[in-house]
């Protein structure tokens, strides 16, 4: 790839600047297995389940997504319902105390690779921003040691109050290209989600980068990713072009 085609790097947080993919998807693991087995819901949740079901889309929608693939049906609730009430709300709540806990206690660092391509695209003067479907992106960040690094971020709190539909919807990318003041077709959107690069696909980006957490390089091409890398460092790229190529 060559960054001189680009305005703009659209990055997803977890999983593509910092591990807590990894996080998300332990907490997950920990609230359906309670549930499944309390209430006998089969087969018994796996982290394939995450991967097909629930990784990259906003926090209840994963519960929706994941309680469909085993016909199990709860009333919505509200984003208020203690954790553990009946209803899709109040399982994603459960889910999000896990994940607190998770973070407080282990703390955040951003892969290195990912640093090393914001060093690069700065120097270059190519506009970032954070686009992700947590509610906890603004903690993660801060937690990194990255805020500083990003004056646009629509998160999942910023889709919710703003009515923009999450991913796999394209909205919340299209959202950070116009405050960035660029185009779709001038931007990069940098995904480790199938339901994330299958965002970047129906926007229409310039380029969608697969970056291989987990999900696996075919998933990702076949949903969307233009490219797949396993580091962002490989997308540092030499002054007249860059390291990948399509
Ligand atoms: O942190 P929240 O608001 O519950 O958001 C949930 C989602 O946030 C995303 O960033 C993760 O990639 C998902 O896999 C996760 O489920």
């Amino acid at each position: 790839m060559n960054w001189d085609d680009f305005d703009a790097a659209l990055f997803d947080l977890d999983g593509v600047l910092t591990p807590t993919a990894d996080v998300h998807m332990d907490a997950w693991r920990s609230m359906f297995t309670r549930y499944f087995t309390e209430h006998g819901v089969e087969p018994a949740y796996t982290d394939d389940d995450y991967f097909a079901h629930v990784d990259g889309k906003p926090r209840y929608d994963g519960v929706r997504s994941a309680l469909a693939s085993r016909g199990v049906e709860l009333p919505e609730g509200a984003p208020t319902d203690e954790a553990w009430a009946p209803t899709v709300c109040g399982l994603g709540n459960a889910k999000n105390h896990v994940f607190s806990q998770i973070l407080a206690e282990q703390g955040v660092q951003a892969y290195e690779g990912s640093v090393r391509l914001l060093d690069a695209l700065q120097e270059r003067g190519t506009a970032v921003a954070v686009v992700s479907s947590s509610r906890n992106a603004p903690v993660v960040l801060a937690a990194a040691g990255l805020a500083h690094r990003f004056e646009i971020v629509v998160d999942g709190e910023v889709a919710r109050a703003t009515g923009l539909a999450g991913k796999p919807a394209p909205d919340t990318y299209l959202r950070a290209a116009e405050l960035l003041g660029t185009t779709a077709a001038r931007s990069v959107v940098l995904e480790d989600a199938v339901s994330g690069v299958a965002a970047g696909r129906a926007g229409d980006f310039g380029l969608v980068v697969g970056v291989d957490r987990g999900a696996g390089a075919q998933s990702l091409r076949e949903n969307g990713a233009d490219v797949v890398v396993q580091d962002l460092a490989e997308l540092i790229g030499t002054p007249t072009g860059g390291a990948v190529t399509e």
